[in-house]
């Protein structure tokens, strides 16, 4: 059997922490990924070949493939440009739904209260590209940055002796001003500090590999980043009523990403369970991907979990936090009212991740590792930056102005104090 069924109740203290404090080995690649870092910081493009040939095993002419990618788009056959297209129209129509309204507010008070939001100047998305090639991700970095009105969007994504022509097209339609022949913690290094070739972006945004997530985390603090959105995950909550064949089919997609990928069925429903780890052995050989799954489907944050009840399977989803959430259960609202912590949540039996994951219009930039306990996906927002405004009259000063020389007072801020005093004296 490929997979185990283990029942939620006997899990122990160390089963459980495996589950809900998984790192994707992202913590056992830290040490090696801050020299990389330090390095790309220190050398610039010296070090970015140097990583590139390493890693890679690519010796890079010019680091800057921009011209490339036009090329690329205009050599690709029309029912690629076409799914291209629709999934750009997707993704634009619902990114454009959360563009926010600057607003201001009088209040009878005197205060007049608003909020403006204006987009970052340069930002850079990482496309990956190692294990698979990604111009769906080129689609959900690029095209909520052009959405939110980011003046400059450089891309990152590995190179190859023959670059995939399919993400350079993709990179190209969904808006990039500036593309870069580098990967993995040197192309987010890259970015976040500047070299000779690749200029300098304000954030960094887009998922990858346990490097390109490692990076990220050790370049917070210098750059803005997005959220930490590493190896792929997916928990399918499911009762009697779900098809284990489909649950199988899920747990395979989302575990063909990386063997660091994880992937967890919990079900109250024994004869469920058994069916999908029946379902894994005879769908598996048919997967072209089938050593990645096979190594993913047996890192000790993936299985299939029976629990006592429902309500138990719910709890257990919840504390999880998973990346996708996939529900097939009869009553899956009841369920989804249950749910705070999911990066992206996928209801009834018509709704694969992989329609998320491509073009449904939803982003596929999502938190791993328990980070949707605490953020959601790479939207809109992300690009944007919120300032409030403010005008008091002299009305609304004068009502204010004790509780703030109060508070003034309090601090031991005398001259904030007497700020307000001059005005109102
Ligand atoms: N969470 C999300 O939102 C989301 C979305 C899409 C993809 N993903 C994940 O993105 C990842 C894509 O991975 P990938 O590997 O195909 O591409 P990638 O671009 O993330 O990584 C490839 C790079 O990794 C670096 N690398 C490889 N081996 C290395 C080593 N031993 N030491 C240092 N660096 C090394 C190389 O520089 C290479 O360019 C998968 O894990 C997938 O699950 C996550
Ligand atoms: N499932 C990935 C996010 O974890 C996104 C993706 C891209 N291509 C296929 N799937
Ligand atoms: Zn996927």
């Amino acid at each position: 059997m490929t997979i185990d069924v283990r029942e939620l109740a006997d899990l122990g203290p160390t089963d459980r922490a495996a589950l809900f404090e998984r790192d994707a080995g992202i913590d056992a690649v830290r040490a090696d990924v801050k020299s990389i870092v330090d390095r790309v910081r220190e050398e610039g493009d010296v070090a970015v070949r140097s990583f590139t040939e390493e890693f890679d095993d690519i010796t890079v002419g010019n680091i800057e493939c921009t011209d490339q990618c036009e090329r690329a788009w205009e050599s690709l056959p029309a029912d690629v440009t076409d799914a291209i297209q629709e999934a750009i129209e997707n993704v634009e129509s619902f990114h454009r739904a959360q563009v926010p309204a600057d607003w201001r507010e009088a209040f009878d008070d005197g205060r007049e209260l608003g909020r403006r939001f204006r987009p970052i100047d340069r930002v850079g998305v990482y496309v990956p590209g190692g294990a698979a090639a990604y111009p769906s991700s080129a689609i959900m970095g690029i095209v909520p940055a052009v959405v939110a009105g980011v003046d400059h969007i450089a891309v990152t994504t590995p190179p190859a002796d023959e670059p995939n022509p399919v993400t350079l097209g993709a990179i190209y339609a969904a808006g990039a001003d500036a593309v870069y022949s580098v990967g993995g913690a040197q192309g987010i290094a890259a970015l976040a500090y500047g070299t000779e070739s690749v200029d300098r972006v304000q954030k960094v945004v887009g998922p990858g590999n346990r490097w390109v997530t490692a990076a990220k985390a050790a370049v917070r603090g210098d750059v803005e980043i997005d959220l930490l959105a590493g190896p792929s995950e997916v928990l399918v909550l499911a009762d009697e009523t779900a098809d284990p064949e489909l649950i199988a089919s899920e747990l395979l997609a989302q575990a063909e990403h990386d063997p660091n990928a994880s992937v967890v069925a919990v079900t109250d429903d024994e004869e469920t369970a058994a069916a999908v780890t029946d379902a894994i052995d005879s769908q598996l050989p048919e997967r072209s991907r089938s050593d990645i799954i096979e190594e993913a489907l047996s890192n000790d944050a993936s299985g299939v979990l029976l629990a006592r009840s429902m309500s138990e399977a719910i709890l257990f989803a919840e504390s999880y936090a998973p990346e996708h959430l996939a529900i097939l259960a009869a009553d899956d609202e009841a369920i989804l009212d249950r749910i705070d912590s999911a990066g992206s949540v996928f209801l009834g039996p018509y709704t694969p991740v992989a329609a998320g994951d491509y073009a449904s219009g939803t982003n596929h930039v999502l938190p791993t590792s328990g980070g949707a306990r605490v953020t959601g996906g790479l939207s809109v927002d992300t690009f944007l930056r919120a300032t409030t405004v403010q005008r008091l009259s002299r009305d609304g000063l004068d009502d204010l102005s004790k509780t703030i020389t109060t508070l003034a007072e309090a601090e031991g801020l005398e001259a904030h104090a007497e700020s307000v005093r001059r005005r109102t004296d």
